[in-house]
């Protein structure tokens, strides 16, 4: 199963490679203003998902905030040891 830190690998790598096809790549050139908005969309869905929706749902959503709060960790060159610090 995947982990935040194997996905962090995994989008790490995308960066880097930056294979054809890739939503990742697509999202990390569009920049902070894009990321932001896609973190902010989605902080909202987990909301609304605790609210109303199932736990599946809810899950599903928190890994899709989990996701692109990942993707702006790499916009901004920051790695896991900056964020796990403040922990
Ligand atoms: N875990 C994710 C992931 N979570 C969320 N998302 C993106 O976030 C969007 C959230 O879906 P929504 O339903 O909220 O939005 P939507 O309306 O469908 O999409 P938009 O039109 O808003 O982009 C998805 O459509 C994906 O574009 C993800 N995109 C990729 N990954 C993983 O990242 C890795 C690299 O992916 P690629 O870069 O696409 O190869 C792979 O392991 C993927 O599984």
């Amino acid at each position: 199963m995947k982990t935040f830190d194997s996905l962090f690998a995994e989008l790490s790598e995308r960066v880097a490679a930056r294979p054809e096809g890739s939503g990742t790549v697509a999202a990390f050139d569009k920049g902070v203003h894009h990321l932001g908005k896609k973190v902010i969309e989605e902080a909202g869905e987990v909301w609304i998902a605790a609210e109303y929706q199932s736990d599946e749902e809810l899950a599903e959503e928190i890994s899709q905030l989990l996701y692109w709060t990942q993707v702006m960790m790499l916009k901004r060159g920051l790695g896991l040891d900056d964020v796990y610090r403040h922990l």
